[in-house]
């Protein structure tokens, strides 16, 4: 049965969560007096439909269902996890979980969203204060992985273990802070940079745009993948951290930076800000802001999750959770030999998308590939298997591409033996959205051995899961356009 959450105001981070719970199957229930907060969440479902499904290469469970509700009463009901995102005012705040603790669950666990206040300074009056903690997202929701958990001193040690379970298993990274700060980790950062980039545009030294390409061509992707003390290790060269520090750490004491000074924000301040930030990207909504930062997010994400680093290495993990228990985890003999295979079930993500609007050539040779991948898994060619030095190479590949298919869609990719004996194994896979054949797939693979890079035979339980599924598809009609090539006219 889907599991139930409540998200107690809907606006840019309500409606994230909302739609970070409802694309992993969770039904949401939503309490916003905004009489507009169903149409926003709306377009954040939008935007969020169309890029966090395709982050995994497995599909995510089918969606749950989004309700609006008049009363945070009727929101909690039912709900195993409620979270506050309503205005970062502390008198707003309190008044939110006095009536959320009316009416709740006393073992649901209450998340804020809060970007500043102190889980004490939340949980002060109370009802059950070891209910309540920080749950510190990051714009946008439904991508981002972070969340700051402060529980404080209060905090329910068995809630909080709950806590960390379902964020993680939301694909989300919680991040547990044993100490409770203003303003979490993270937000901290963000204003020191922040007020040091307000100073740059004050004192006229470089423009928004001009700030912002200092990040993005350099330090900002850097930092995707690293953070800064990994990144700093690497830059001290050979001698690591203790030389980058004894060679940079001077320069701290120079007054290189305004530290804590602010600016102060005169309307001068704020229409100098305002305008240039017009001139460098007024010529977008924010609705296609969000889509553009989202493309580049999901392709930033998926090139990090190819190298299994950093937030890569989370979606791999979350991946490999979605697969467990399901005919996609799977080994040869926990599936029937009469029947192709299920080696994919995946949803179609951005990246994989061309000028013409639908998912590009290559990628249908990508999906079969890992189709490819997954078959070899089943009959045991798994990492372990592949490390020891046996592997199989590909030395032929025939793709029909019958009908198109769009980012967002869910396709599967069933698999067929037509040929599996020795060093022999020639699959047939089908590609399809719902019933309709989008492509297939022919493949002759050798079995090598990696240390010769030459044929070799495969393990005798390699050979006997193959033979199983040959001589069991054996008996599976002879699919259409198998052995086909492009007639040529000469
Ligand atoms: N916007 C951001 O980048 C981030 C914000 N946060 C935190 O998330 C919280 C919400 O911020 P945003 O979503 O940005 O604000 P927002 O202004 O977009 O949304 C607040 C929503 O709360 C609703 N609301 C107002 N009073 C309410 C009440 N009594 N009960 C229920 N709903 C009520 C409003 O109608 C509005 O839809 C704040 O605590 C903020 O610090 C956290 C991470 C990032
Ligand atoms: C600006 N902000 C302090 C509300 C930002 C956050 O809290 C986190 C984020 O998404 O950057």
């Amino acid at each position: 049965m889907a599991r139930t959450a409540a998200v107690i105001g809907g606006g840019v981070i309500g409606g994230g969560w909302a739609a970070r719970f409802a694309l992993n199957g969770w039904n949401v229930r939503v309490y916003d007096p905004d009489p507009e907060a169903e149409r926003k969440i709306g377009e954040v479902m939008g935007n969020a439909r169309r890029s966090l499904p395709g982050l995994t290469d497995v599909a995510l469970p089918a969606e749950g269902a989004i309700s609006f509700h008049s009363s945070i009463a009727e929101a909690v009901e039912g709900a195993e996890w409620i979270q506050e995102s309503v205005p970062e005012r502390l008198d707003i705040k309190h008044s939110t979980f006095g009536a959320i603790q009316q009416a709740c669950d006393p073992d649901a666990v209450i998340g804020s969203s809060t970007s500043g206040f102190k889980p004490s300074e939340l949980q002060e009056g109370a009802a059950r204060p070891g209910q309540i903690m920080v749950a510190h997202p990051f714009n946008p929701v439904y991508l981002l992985p972070l969340v700051e958990l402060v529980p404080g001193d209060a905090g329910d040690a068995a809630l909080i273990e709950v806590a960390k379970a379902t964020l993680s298993s939301l694909g989300m990274y919680p991040l547990h802070l044993r100490k409770e700060i203003d303003a979490h980790v993270a937000d901290r950062f963000l204003e020191a940079v922040w007020r040091e980039a307000l100073w740059l545009v004050k004192d006229g030294i470089a423009t928004t745009e001009e700030i912002d390409n200092a990040i993005r061509y350099g330090f900002g992707i850097r930092w995707a993948q690293m953070g800064l003390f990994e990144t700093y290790r690497v830059a001290g060269g050979e001698a690591g951290m203790k030389h980058f520090m004894a060679q940079f750490g001077p320069a701290l004491k120079w007054p290189w930076t305004k530290l804590m000074d602010v600016p102060e924000f005169t309307d001068e301040l704020v229409d100098l800000i305002a305008g240039q930030s017009d001139a460098q990207s007024g010529a977008y909504s924010i609705r296609e802001l969000e889509r553009i930062r989202d493309n580049n997010l999901v392709t930033m994400m998926r090139g990090l999750k190819a190298q299994d680093w950093g937030a890569g290495a989370l979606l791999n993990a979350q991946e490999k959770l979605m697969r467990a228990g399901t005919a996609l985890g799977a080994r040869a003999a926990e599936l029937p030999a009469d029947k192709p295979v299920l080696t994919a079930r995946r949803t179609v993500p951005l990246d994989w998308t061309d000028y013409n609007g639908h998912m590009t050539e290559s990628r249908y040779l990508h999906a079969f590939a890992d189709a490819t991948d997954r078959f070899m898994e089943i009959i045991g060619c798994d990492a372990e298997y592949i490390r020891a030095g046996g592997s199989y190479f590909t030395a032929e590949t025939h793709i029909q591409h019958l009908d198109e298919v769009h980012a967002g869609a869910v396709i599967e990719i069933t698999t067929q033996v037509i040929l599996g004996e020795g060093k022999k194994m020639h699959l047939w896979h089908e590609m399809r959205e719902a019933e309709r054949l989008l492509a297939t797939g022919e493949h002759f693979l050798l079995h090598v051995s990696l240390e010769t890079r030459k044929p070799a035979p495969p393990s005798a339980e390699i050979e006997a899961a193959l033979v199983r599924f040959a001589q069991g598809h054996a008996g599976l009609p002879r699919p259409e356009g198998l052995g086909r090539a492009i007639g040529a006219a000469r």
